[in-house]
């Protein structure tokens, strides 16, 4: 009988992941068709003295990346990401953007062949020969199974507060599509299912870019004025990267909660902005600044601007996106801060 039962794996436990961790297993009680445990891959650290996974385990919290937060106790914490994934059904990945690949590598001969997969991560990945892929095309290809995605409005600390939310996934298989809908969606987390998989992804990685310019801004000491310039001009050039590189999805996907609703989320509220602020005010390095300032979370901003930036660069794109270009070149201390407003001023908008 339980070999019949689905199986779903997290793979990550970051404070998007324990958030996740924490609907999917109460969630998932509500099903006679699923394994009650929830499996969640931990990249295994110490804190005082005691293993992550220990403390998940024994006080079914993860002190670490969401406290405060009790996680249900049939969430169970692997340091083995093989063990966490190998005999589920459903595979749902919330692991920041570098550490796609390598993970992947390490479970790809080990996944059920039926399985699929669900990507929350936000950015792109570029391979040692500079191409820029699709997250889940890299989960696809290296799994051999498909690969959906879940992208919104949704600053994890509040999503796990239980604070009214939505966002999208982005599915054409419409039986996979309504799994993952009936695993995650709850009073408070809203869910839209739509066809636009690759462009409801882009945005996701698009809007941390945005959201960086957004804290240069707020840094410089500018108002909510600029602020909306910013998210408005960025978003131009969101929609204009999905038009020109991903062609044939419905033009109002921007309106659902992967466009413009997580962009302004992003821009006011999310990690990228607040260090991206810091690195304006403190003239310190964004990595000094993320280490000292986020306590082991990941920021996916400044490495998606340089992605996109090689992107751009591969196809002679890089003078129509000057905010997204501008950025980058500010991350990399090629430029001063105020080469943002410059940028705005200039944008192609105002020709
Ligand atoms: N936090 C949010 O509010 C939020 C919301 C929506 C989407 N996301 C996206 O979800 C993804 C995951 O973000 P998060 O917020 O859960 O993570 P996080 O930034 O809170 O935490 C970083 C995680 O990376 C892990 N890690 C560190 N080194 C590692 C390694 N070498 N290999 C594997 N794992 C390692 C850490 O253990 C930790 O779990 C990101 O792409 C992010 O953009 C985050
Ligand atoms: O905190 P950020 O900037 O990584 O953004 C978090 C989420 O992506 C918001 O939806």
């Amino acid at each position: 009988m339980s070999d019949q039962l689905k199986r779903v794996a997290i793979v990550g436990s970051g404070n998007w992941g324990s958030t996740i961790a924490k609907i999917v297993g109460t969630n998932i009680a509500k099903f006679n068709t699923y394994e009650q445990e929830v499996r969640m891959y931990v990249y295994e650290e110490i804190i005082n003295g005691r293993k992550l996974t220990e403390i998940i385990n024994q006080e079914h919290e993860n002190i670490k990346y969401l406290p405060g937060h009790k996680l249900p106790q049939n969430v169970v914490a692997y340091s083995d990401v093989v063990e966490a994934v190998e005999d589920a059904d459903i595979l749902l990945f919330v692991i920041p953007h570098q550490f796609v690949e390598r993970v992947c590598n390490i479970i790809k001969s080990r996944v059920k062949k039926t399985a699929f997969a669900v990507s929350f991560s936000k950015g792109f990945y570029v391979s040692q020969d500079k191409r820029v892929e699709l997250l889940s095309t890299v989960i696809s290809q290296l799994l051999e199974l498909p690969c959906y995605v879940l992208m919104g409005a949704n600053i994890a600390s509040e999503v796990a507060g239980g604070s009214f939310c939505e966002a999208t996934i982005g599915s054409r298989n419409y039986e996979h599509g309504q799994l993952i809908k009936s695993l995650i969606q709850t009073n408070e987390f809203r869910l839209v299912i739509k066809p636009d998989t690759e462009v409801i992804e882009v945005l996701g990685a698009l809007k941390n870019i945005v959201a960086v310019a957004a804290g240069f801004s707020d840094g410089l000491g500018y108002g909510d004025n600029t602020k909306a310039a910013v998210i408005r001009l960025g978003l131009k050039e969101m929609v204009k990267f999905c038009e020109e590189f991903f062609p044939g999805h419905h033009p109002h996907i921007f309106l659902e909660s992967c466009g413009v609703a997580d962009l302004v989320t992003t821009c006011y509220g999310g990690r990228n902005r607040k260090v991206a602020a810091a690195f304006v005010k403190t003239g310190k390095d964004i990595k000094i600044l993320e280490e000292e300032m986020l306590n082991g979370q990941k920021l996916q901003g400044p490495d998606a601007a340089a992605e996109v930036q090689q992107w751009l660069k591969q196809r002679g794109q890089a003078n129509h996106y000057p905010l997204f270009v501008a950025v980058h070149e500010i991350c990399e201390r090629r430029l001063e801060p105020t080469a943002l407003i410059d940028a705005l001023r200039n944008h192609p908008e105002f020709w």
